[in-house]
């Protein structure tokens, strides 16, 4: 038996650096919305061989630090019983290290995935805990609404912002999430927002604490965003490298797109409120 599923990209629509709990990690308040385009992943059950394996390995990517892999094997010491092998194959979109959650969608995914093929019938609550054993952005792909996010992005609250077109780029530099919550110069004291709807819907108030010092940092992205914010706000998603800009229209977000500067690689996309992921699982039942 073989399942294709997608794994979409997030924005951080918004993010707040709230404060930073004991053990160093930073809380925020963040708007997430996916967008529909991501990796496709490919499980094919393999009955007659044991074990997890990946049909396609990632370049700079050992095997054993795949969230594929790692999400698979939390699945089974979960179950805490033999389960038939799989072969899981990746079609990978998704720049690494982009602020676009690629490795926490392929998690998710894969969490979905291998409990409806396995059989488990574990809940998303349950999926959710596991995924963010694995990664603060596995949550709000498990749960597939888009939300905001408290804490590290795990207590999560459903939320309809408007699903507009964004074109996204991806400057040509790779950044570190760690490295960029350890900056000194970092905002880490933005008063907290009562998260109210009517916050959702005003793009102007949409700010991303971690962008003053990746565009210091980072002069290509500080260029890309000068160049993307003349057609509108432009902002960072996660802790970057990637940018985006919201348009109206497919056509809108298409001009802008074609008439972007040599070198800079990204796509353009359309903001959905219910994950490709979910989508795809329910016309499966
Ligand atoms: C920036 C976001 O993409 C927003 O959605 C996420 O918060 C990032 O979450 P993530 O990719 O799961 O982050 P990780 O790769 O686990 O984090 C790498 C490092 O960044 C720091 N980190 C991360 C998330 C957070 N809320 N506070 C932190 O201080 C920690 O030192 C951590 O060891
Ligand atoms: N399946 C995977 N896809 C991508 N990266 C993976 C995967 N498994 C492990 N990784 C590791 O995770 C790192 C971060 O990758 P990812 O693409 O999720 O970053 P990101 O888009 O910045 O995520 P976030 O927004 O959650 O910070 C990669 O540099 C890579 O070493």
């Amino acid at each position: 038996m073989t399942l294709t599923l997608p794994a979409p990209a997030k924005l951080n629509l918004f993010l707040h650096i709230v404060g930073r709990r004991p053990d160093g990690y930073h809380e925020l308040q963040t708007l997430f919305q996916f967008l529909d385009y991501g990796d496709e992943l490919t499980f094919t059950l393999t009955p007659g061989h044991a074990g997890v394996r990946l049909a396609t390995p990632m370049p700079g990517v050992p095997d054993d630090d795949n969230l594929i892999l790692r999400a698979a094997r939390a699945l089974e010491t979960r179950a805490g019983r033999r389960l038939p092998g799989v072969t899981i194959a990746i079609d990978k979109r998704l720049p690494m290290g982009g602020g676009l959650g690629g490795g926490s969608s392929d998690a998710a995914t894969t969490l979905l995935a291998l409990n409806h093929l396995w059989h488990l019938g574990l809940d998303l609550d349950t999926l959710a805990g596991i995924g963010l054993g694995l990664g603060a952005d596995v949550p709000v792909f498990v749960h597939g609404q888009a939300a905001f996010g408290e804490g590290v992005g795990e207590r999560l609250t459903p939320a309809h912002p408007p699903e507009d077109w964004f074109v996204v780029l991806k400057p040509d530099c790779h950044i570190n999430t760690g490295k960029i919550f350890s900056e000194e110069g970092l905002t880490r004291d933005t008063p907290k927002i009562k998260i109210a709807p009517a916050f959702e819907g005003d793009a102007s108030r949409y700010r991303n604490d971690c962008e003053d010092v990746v565009r210091k940092l980072y002069p290509e992205v500080n260029q890309s965003l000068e160049w993307l914010s003349q057609f509108g706000p432009a902002r960072l998603t996660g802790t970057g490298a990637c940018i985006f800009g919201r348009f109206p229209t497919e056509s809108a977000a298409r001009i802008i797109w074609e008439s972007k500067p040599s070198g800079i690689t990204g796509f353009v996309a359309k903001g959905v409120n219910l994950s490709p992921l979910h989508k795809k699982l329910t016309e499966l039942e």
